[in-house]
């Protein structure tokens, strides 16, 4: 089943409680920490992420789009982080990385930015609970979908396909309506979406209208019932 995780980049940074509990209902909040370094962009860091779980029962997934996630990582699980999602480009040591997530009680995720591939991280997935594969350069919230990275995404779910692994995969840029579905269709099952839920009148229902259309298409797509 698809699963929706609205981006508070998108939110009101002024009312975060109110923006996160306007979307419960959705199954991960995704919270996007940026330092100004690995992307040109500063968001929020460990207090804010603590302060969200105690305002929201939606578990948090939080996505570091930080250098030195080594050093950060596990200080997001101690913050109530449910997921923690490094770069790939960032971390010194995924595998050690992956394995101090896990032991710390939050799921493990790597990410991969548009121009990097996933091949080279082929026998990492097992340390892995999900893969995020960026559709737009991580930085912003309202970008373009790239379409470019459909075959990514292909090729992303055969490994783990191949692999008999229950690893989620997770797109995440310019995830909407007329996007979802392609994405759904190539492999993804967690979808990442700002601007399509906190642009919309009703932000709840945005996130039940994105599920819809993502289940619809997985219920039909040839990687999940050859799964
Ligand atoms: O990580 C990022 C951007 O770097 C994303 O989480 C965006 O915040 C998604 O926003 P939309 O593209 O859905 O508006």
């Amino acid at each position: 089943m698809a699963q929706i995780n609205p981006s508070i980049l998108s939110a009101d940074f002024a009312r975060l409680a109110e923006e996160a509990q306007a979307v419960e209902g959705a199954d991960w909040l995704h919270v996007d920490v940026m330092d100004n370094h690995f992307v040109p962009n500063l968001t929020l860091g460990v207090p804010v992420v603590e302060s969200l779980s105690r305002a929201t029962d939606t578990p948090l997934d939080c996505h570091l789009m930080i250098e030195n996630p080594d050093r950060w990582a596990p200080q997001y699980v101690e913050a109530g982080a449910g997921s923690v999602t490094f770069h790939a480009e960032a971390a010194a040591a995924p595998v050690r990385l992956a394995r101090e997530i896990r032991a710390k009680g939050a799921r493990a995720a790597m990410a991969l930015k548009p121009a990097t591939p996933i091949e080279p991280y082929e026998d990492l997935l097992p340390e892995l609970d999900m893969l995020l594969v960026m559709t737009v350069e991580p930085g912003f919230g309202g970008q373009a979908f790239l379409d470019i990275m459909l075959p990514k995404i292909r090729r992303t779910r055969e490994l783990i396909n191949k692999h008999g692994l229950e690893l989620w995969l997770q797109v995440d840029g310019g995830v909407s309506a007329s996007t979802i579905e392609r994405c759904a269709e190539a492999g993804a099952d967690v979808f990442v979406a700002g601007s399509a839920v906190y642009g919309a009148e009703d932000p709840a229902q945005a996130v039940r209208t994105l599920r819809e259309q993502a289940d619809r298409t997985i219920a039909s797509a040839p990687w999940a019932c050859d799964h």
